[in-house]
């Protein structure tokens, strides 16, 4: 039984108004008992450890909904393409390459980089997902993982049995910090018949599935000559959605498409600096969000990206619809909510997301005894036009500390960046001479 006490400003996410400049957050085991100002903490409740962080903002840890944590390897390999010649010409060709190890410490390198930019929550897609699940379970992250699946490749069949399982050995591992859902990879990779199977197997474990969904406008040309619809229509008359579907991108959508997204209750993973960076175009996030989509934000990899902070793809989403549309668009506190509760509402994670008596104790704290946060007009439009990865101080995970003073309490963070650089190093050698 562990009982701590958090004393901070607390911006728990509840609400725009919820803010308390001297709060309390009160924790047993891996969950929140109560969220207030100071005096709020329940008679009783006698912790065994406070701290004390009065210049640190705390809030509920980032949720990163689209991502391919192994992809650390391929960091500033393959730069400037657009997606179809990146994937096929460099990134397929380095992965091929790719061993179970080389996974596991590129994944943890991932874990590295997130958990000290303040992320406790991934969505991932990927191979040799078991590595991934392993990665997790050591660094004490939150994750729900998804085996990528190639449907028109040779291994297709044997990828979705290891989908499948997946789902046996990993659902509701780490004490449910991990759950697993299924990652047919894009319309163009995967067949009719493949996407049923994955339909029909996602529904029989009862998980979700994990998209590319209208990326590029290549992926659009290539669906509507194959099959005479848009990628979004394509899946839904295929019967994919209905259950929970995590659609990543969604970059390039008809009125109608939208319309499709929203009344089938798909969530939308928005990857804003991804989509820039492989030019495969602007989202339209505020449409989205007006017509009632579920949305949440993703770095993508970091060969795309080139980093995992979510801190910078919230200053990027917001300012990208400000050009796309007009100041007024996505406001610092709904890309922070995209950040947070409406990555768990798209994870399908209940538990998550905000900090509020009952939720788990996934929880950051930022510095803001900085200079860059002087003076303190607005912290939502702090955390999102101002804040990055370096002023994240403390993060937990389940009530248990990850970080502390920025020091990784799970991770030998040397050891990890040793083996990325020695392992990428090695497959660049064997492809590049
Ligand atoms: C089969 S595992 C997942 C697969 O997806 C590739 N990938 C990474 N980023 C993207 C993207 O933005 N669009 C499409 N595919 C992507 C990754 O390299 C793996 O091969
Ligand atoms: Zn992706």
């Amino acid at each position: 039984m562990s009982k701590v006490l958090i004393r901070a400003m607390v911006l728990p996410m509840t609400g725009p108004d919820s803010f308390y400049p001297q709060g309390e957050i009160a924790i047993e085991n891996d969950r929140i008992v109560s969220v207030g100002a100071y005096g709020s903490v329940p008679t009783g409740f006698i912790p065994d450890r406070i701290l004390e962080l009065p210049n640190d903002v705390v809030m509920p840890g980032l949720i990163n909904t689209h991502t391919h944590a192994a992809m650390t390897l391929l960091r500033s390999y393959a730069d400037d393409l657009p997606l179809m010649p990146w994937l096929k010409e460099k990134v397929w060709p380095f992965e091929e390459k790719l061993t179970e190890e080389d996974i596991y410490w590129g994944t943890a390198l991932a874990l590295c980089e997130m958990i000290r930019s303040g992320t406790t929550t991934m969505l991932d897609m990927y191979a040799s997902m078991d590595q991934v699940a392993e990665a997790v379970l050591m660094a004490g992250t939150r994750a729900v993982l998804s085996r990528g699946l190639i449907g028109n490749g040779p291994n297709g069949k044997r990828a979705l049995e290891e989908n499948i399982e997946l789902v046996q050995r990993y659902h509701g591992a780490g004490a449910g910090r991990i759950s697993i859902m299924f990652g047919p990879h894009a319309p163009y990779t995967c067949s009719a018949e493949y996407l049923r199977s994955v339909k029909v197997e996602a529904d029989r474990l009862g998980v979700g599935i994990h998209i590319h969904v209208a990326e590029t406008e290549d992926e659009i040309k290539i669906i509507q000559e194959q099959y005479g619809k848009t990628p979004v229509q394509w899946l839904d008359e295929l019967g994919l959605f209905g259950g929970h579907v995590v659609a990543a991108h969604c970059v390039h959508l008809t009125p109608e498409d939208m319309d499709i997204l929203a009344s089938k209750r798909v969530c939308v993973a928005h990857n804003a600096e991804s989509n820039m960076k492989l030019s495969s175009g602007t989202a339209p996030i505020t449409e989205l969000r007006a017509k009632g989509v579920i949305l949440g934000l993703g770095t993508d990899s970091a060969s795309s990206n080139n980093n995992l902070d979510l801190f910078g793809e919230m200053r990027s989403a917001a300012l990208q619809q400000k050009l796309k549309v007009n100041s007024t668009a996505l406001p610092a506190y709904e890309v922070l909510e995209m950040a947070t509760l409406g990555g768990a509402q798209t994870l399908g994670l209940e538990d998550v997301g905000m900090l509020a008596p009952g939720f788990k104790a996934d929880i950051i704290s930022i510095d803001m005894d900085q200079p860059h946060f002087y003076p303190r007009f607005s912290i939502p439009a702090h955390l999102v036009y101002v804040a990055h990865a370096g002023d994240v101080r403390t993060v937990m995970v389940d009530g248990k500390l990850l970080m502390e003073e920025r020091k990784l309490l799970t991770m030998d963070v040397g050891k990890v960046c040793q083996e990325a650089e020695t392992r990428a190093k090695r497959i660049n050698g064997e492809l590049n001479g």
